[in-house]
């Protein structure tokens, strides 16, 4: 469980702080959508619980463990994984030597895990051949795609993802939606999408709407 405590945040020449002592939890096995105006601090929200950004006041913990004390460094190579709109790719590799890189497999050996990379990026629609295109050849929902695969064989407990369904069609955000229900449902995953897309928002199990400065949960 992701649990946040006493968190508030101002940015520099702010009158007001963004948020002022916020507590919320993220359960395994759920998937939680976040929905707010634009500047409410949504992204802003994600850098923290992804390890990436400091709030000024307050603390995280991962299974009553302070991220602090796991360290920024470790918290965001072993139990976070982040989708971003704009895929975060390595762009000069192929999809299934990100996916490798990611899983820190080096070329020689491990034909397994090959197989089941190629096998998990087939059972999103991605062919072989596909799979070992430069990924700036790919689609945008494929590469969205690849993304998520790889957030879902990397060994992290929390899924945080901003907007991963921006750019695409409704085909393409249904398919990625049906993948984060899986990362959560199927793989155990605590997966937290920040969404202006009501429909994505919907189909969350938890609903947390950031409104004049407040995290409502529905
Ligand atoms: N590094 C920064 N320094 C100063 N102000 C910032 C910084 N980053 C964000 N802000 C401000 O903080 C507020 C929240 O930004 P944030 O990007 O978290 O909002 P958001 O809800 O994700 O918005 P959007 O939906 O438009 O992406 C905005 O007013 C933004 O201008």
């Amino acid at each position: 469980m992701l649990t946040v405590k006493n968190l508030t945040h101002w940015y520099g020449q702010a009158d007001k702080p963004l948020y002022e002592n916020v507590d919320l939890s993220f359960d395994s096995d759920k998937v939680y959508t976040i929905v707010g105006a634009s500047g409410s601090g949504k992204t802003t929200f994600l850098s923290f619980i992804a390890g990436l950004d400091k709030p000024q006041k307050g603390d995280i913990f991962l299974d009553g463990k302070n991220i602090k004390k796991i360290g920024a460094t470790n918290y965001r190579k072993h139990k976070v994984a982040i989708v971003f709109q704009q895929y975060n790719l390595l762009t000069y590799m192929s999809a299934l030597d990100n996916i490798l890189t990611a899983l820190s497999v080096t070329d020689s050996g491990h034909k397994g895990e090959k197989q089941y990379v190629l096998d998990s990026l087939k059972s999103v629609g991605i062919e072989e051949a596909d799979a070992k295109k430069n990924v700036q050849k790919l689609s945008g929902g494929q590469q969205q795609r690849v993304a998520i695969i790889r957030a879902m064989l990397v060994d992290a407990n929390i899924v945080i993802a901003d907007e991963p369904t921006g750019n695409l069609d409704g085909e393409n955000s249904a398919m990625i939606i049906k993948l984060f229900q899986d990362l959560a449902h199927e793989h155990h995953k605590t997966v937290i999408i920040v969404t202006h897309d009501p429909k994505i928002a919907d189909q969350g199990d938890v609903k947390i709407s950031l409104e004049d400065r407040e995290f409502v949960v529905a």
